[in-house]
């Protein structure tokens, strides 16, 4: 059984749109959970342009699954994320522009920094999990810094499919079944959807959580639209 968090950093982007509560962000955590979603993830980003960190505190009171926070450790980051002590803390090597994370990280690299910062979130009894592209070099160096799981980076992956080259899939079985191996816990997340989902879960053995934000969230949209504008049409008969 793969567990779905769900990633509400565009219910955010839609309220912070108009300045005021609407949508709920609070609300729709609530909600997602009664639904069956066994996680929460949120991105909260240094302009804070989605996911406010306030928003963040928040929602440790409403979250009751399993809680999910990524982002860069930066230090207002990682301060953030042992103030809320949330379940998961997932990092990922954003630039501070980025528009969305587009990159794993480089585990040789950045080895030194990512035990670090991996062994003080371990001791706050936070479990960790780094974002990496499906790189064999890279799995192995994840399991030198010591992280409980990675998170497979999957935009190739979607992008691939939505191709339909099958054989994009490839290089995520080999990258888990070393993480398999390894003792690594494997999550994965961007860009999956509706489409992709069950293929990807049916071909990636080990799979544990897969957060999923901006196709769900588009996908709520499209198949609430045709029940809303009727609710409309009837109020105004
Ligand atoms: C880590 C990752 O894969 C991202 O998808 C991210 O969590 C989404 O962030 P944005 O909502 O800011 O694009
Ligand atoms: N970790 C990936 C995530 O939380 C959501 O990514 P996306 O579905 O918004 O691309």
């Amino acid at each position: 059984m793969t567990k779905l968090s769900v990633n509400i950093n565009k219910i955010a982007t839609l309220r912070n749109s108009r300045g005021h509560n609407v949508p709920d962000l609070l609300q729709v955590a609530k909600d997602v959970q009664k639904f069956g979603a066994e996680g929460v993830t949120i991105h909260p980003r240094p302009d804070e342009r989605h996911i406010r960190y306030q928003d963040a505190r928040d929602l440790v009171n409403v979250v009751h699954t399993e809680y999910n926070i990524e982002g860069n450790p930066m230090d207002n980051f990682l301060k953030l994320v042992f103030e809320c002590k949330p379940t998961q803390v997932t990092l990922v090597p954003d630039a501070v522009d980025a528009l969305t994370s587009n990159a794993g990280w480089d585990t040789v690299k950045h080895k030194s920094f990512l035990q670090e910062v991996i062994k003080e979130c371990k001791l706050k009894g936070i479990r960790t999990s780094i974002f990496v592209d499906p790189v064999l070099q890279m799995i192995e160096g994840a399991k030198e810094v010591d992280t409980d799981r990675i998170e497979l980076y999957t935009e190739e992956f979607a992008t691939q499919y939505e191709l339909g080259n099958l054989k994009g899939i490839e290089p995520y079985i080999k990258a888990a079944e070393l993480a398999n191996d390894l003792n690594l816990g494997v999550n994965a997340g961007h860009d999956l959807s509706l489409q992709n989902i069950r293929f990807f879960k049916e071909n990636i053995p080990g799979l544990l959580e897969v957060s999923i934000g901006h196709a769900l969230i588009s996908e709520s949209i499209y198949l609430g639209l045709e029940n809303v504008v009727n609710m409309y049409i009837r109020k105004l008969l």
